[in-house]
């Protein structure tokens, strides 16, 4: 608090009467400096308040500052945790995707496994008999692949496995299926399909491997399949697994007759 200019002269003025010796008798000396003595008094106990105030105040705003930067530091830090939070959901996402893609898919052949194909198989059953649409099945065996594998070596017959697959993928309509059921042996699942229509594409797909160069430094003139033919024109409420064994036996059925064949229900 400071003092205005007039008061500060006003002080001077009394301070200096009061001095004076020639105001020493006067009678209102005493309770001039009397009054002087409680203004200043007065004064300073105002002086000491204010501060006290300021004080408080600078505290106050201290405080609050203080508060300010602990709640940006705690918001940084939370926004930090989310993202890492983020970051690590995706992962974890990402991650049980690639899992149940492994899960589901043959890694040498890169189509699906015995287990994504039941998987599918039974919800193309469902579709298809829910739109009272025929599904067919073909199971394809490599002939005397055992050979193959004895001469060329197991790493080859790998090879071949993979050759068979891609020309499989490839011929196949988008809407089929073709996965890996065990070593040498394909499901083909091909919805909204008569058994006849599954013959025609199966003898197709069968004279493609046959007819189709398998790569040169895999030194086989000739691969053909074996391939049986089930369809749900036979047993419309049947399970996959009946379908697939009536495939499967006529898939053996073939292959007593010779190879190089398909061999399908005679409705
Ligand atoms: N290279 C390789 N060979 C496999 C794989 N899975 C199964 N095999 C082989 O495939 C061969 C199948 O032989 P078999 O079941 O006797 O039948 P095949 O020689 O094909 O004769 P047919 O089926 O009667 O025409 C066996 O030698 C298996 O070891 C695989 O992933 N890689």
């Amino acid at each position: 608090m400071t003092r205005g200019r007039d008061e500060e002269q006003l002080l001077e003025t009394i301070t200096e009467l009061l001095g004076d010796p020639a105001h020493d008798h006067n009678p209102l000396r005493e309770p001039l400096a009397r009054l002087l003595e409680l203004s200043t008094a007065q004064r300073e106990r105002l002086e000491r308040l204010i501060r006290i105030s300021d004080g408080f105040h600078e505290i106050a705003r201290e405080e609050k500052r203080g508060l300010a930067e602990e709640c940006d530091t705690h918001l940084r830090r939370l926004e930090r945790l989310v993202r890492i939070s983020d970051r690590y959901q995706e992962s974890l996402r990402e991650l049980s995707e690639s899992l149940r893609e492994a899960a589901l898919h043959d890694p040498l052949t890169g189509l699906g496994n015995r287990r994504y194909l039941v998987e599918r198989l039974e919800a193309e059953l469902e579709r298809c008999r829910r739109n009272g649409a025929p599904l067919s099945l073909g199971v394809l065996d490599v002939d005397y692949f055992k050979a193959v594998n004895d001469r060329l070596g197991h790493e080859r017959g790998d090879r071949l496995l993979c050759h068979i697959s891609d020309l499989l993928a490839d011929q196949l309509r988008e809407y089929d299926l073709c996965g890996r059921w065990g070593g040498e042996e394909f499901v083909l699942v091909l919805p909204e399909t008569t058994a006849e229509e599954a013959k025609a594409i199966c003898d197709r797909l069968r004279r493609t491997i046959r007819d189709t160069p398998t790569p040169a430094d895999l030194a086989v003139d000739r691969i053909t399949v074996s391939i049986g033919i089930s369809t749900t024109e036979e047993d419309p409420d049947g399970s996959y697994s009946a379908a697939i064994d009536r495939a499967d036996r006529r898939m053996l059925v073939a292959k007593e007759a010779g190879r190089d064949r398909v061999c399908g229900p005679s409705l």
